[in-house]
């Protein structure tokens, strides 16, 4: 496919890269600021400098406030049989509509772990949309990580609140538990060290075990041991649960306000 992509920050640049990387499509980046573009991709940095070429699909990665200013000039570069993909937040169908035309479009929500091939996105695609553009763009997805499609829009806005925007709470919970290590003696790399390995090998033993989170946390819980003691601290009065479950609900709230 021939693919234009409006915007290459940081998603944007992240699934490029992987796209690039699988070699199977053609590229244009449409962005006044991008650098460090891989070589095989084109790189415009407004929508005049496009003459009359059309794209199968137009990738919208840009910040959803500015949606409405710049997607107006890129309005006629999909092809009659193409699909527009926005990855804003929020951003609805309806109002991606109003700027380019009752059209085939999709909302993708990716996040930053797409920079090395692990990402997860949710996908919601308009009723314009055909099987076979579906298909193409899932398959498209796949190249950054998992996909998952999803019935509705509001799904998109729930899966930002968890997916989409979790890398940053997990960022942030690895920044306070290394901080936590170095307060116990570590020097800064080692505990870093001793945490991604733990999260990571306790994540991979998760996946792979048919037990639930709660018997796997209760098998390596002894009695008046260790980790009972440091769960009696973090499971305190529900202080968690209440924190991730209103930070989930103040994304969730967010992507609403963006629509
Ligand atoms: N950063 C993240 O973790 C995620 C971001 N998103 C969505 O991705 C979109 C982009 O976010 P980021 O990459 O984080 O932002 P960013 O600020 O890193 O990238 C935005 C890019 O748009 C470019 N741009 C500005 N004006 C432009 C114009 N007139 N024409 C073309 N390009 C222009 C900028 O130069 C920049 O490279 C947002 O809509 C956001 O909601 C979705 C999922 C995760
Ligand atoms: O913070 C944001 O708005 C973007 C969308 C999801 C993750 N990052």
């Amino acid at each position: 496919m021939n693919i234009l992509l409006i915007g290459c920050g940081k998603m944007g640049g992240a699934m490029l890269r992987q796209w690039t990387a699988h070699g199977e499509h053609s590229f244009t980046v449409a962005d006044p600021a991008a650098n460090d573009l891989p070589d095989s991709v084109t790189h415009v940095s407004k929508a005049t400098d496009l003459s009359s070429q059309e794209f199968d699909v137009v990738l919208i990665a840009i910040k959803p406030q500015m949606i409405a200013d710049v997607l107006p000039d890129y309005a006629h570069v999909l092809k009659e049989s193409g699909t527009f993909v926005s990855i804003a937040a929020g951003t609805s169908v309806a109002s991606l509509a109003k700027v380019v035309g009752d059209a085939a479009i999709m909302r993708v929500m990716p996040n930053m772990a797409a920079l090395v091939g692990m990402g997860v996105s949710g996908l919601y695609a308009n009723d314009r949309c055909t099987p076979q553009q579906t298909q193409d763009i899932v398959a498209l997805i796949d190249q950054t990580g998992t996909c998952i499609a999803v019935e509705n829009e509001d799904q998109i806005d729930r899966l930002t609140a968890v997916s989409g925007s979790g890398p940053g709470y997990v960022f942030e919970i690895l920044r306070s538990y290394v901080a936590a290590a170095e307060a116990l003696g570590f020097d800064h790399e080692t505990a870093r060290t001793l945490v991604f390995d733990t999260v990571t090998g306790t994540v991979e033993a998760a996946r792979q075990s048919e037990l639930t989170l709660e018997e796997l946390r209760n098998s390596v819980t002894s009695k008046n041991g260790t980790t009972q003691a440091g769960l009696n601290e973090l499971m305190r009065d529900d202080v968690l649960d209440t924190l991730l479950q209103s930070t989930l609900q103040a994304a969730y709230a967010r992507a609403g306000e963006l629509r």
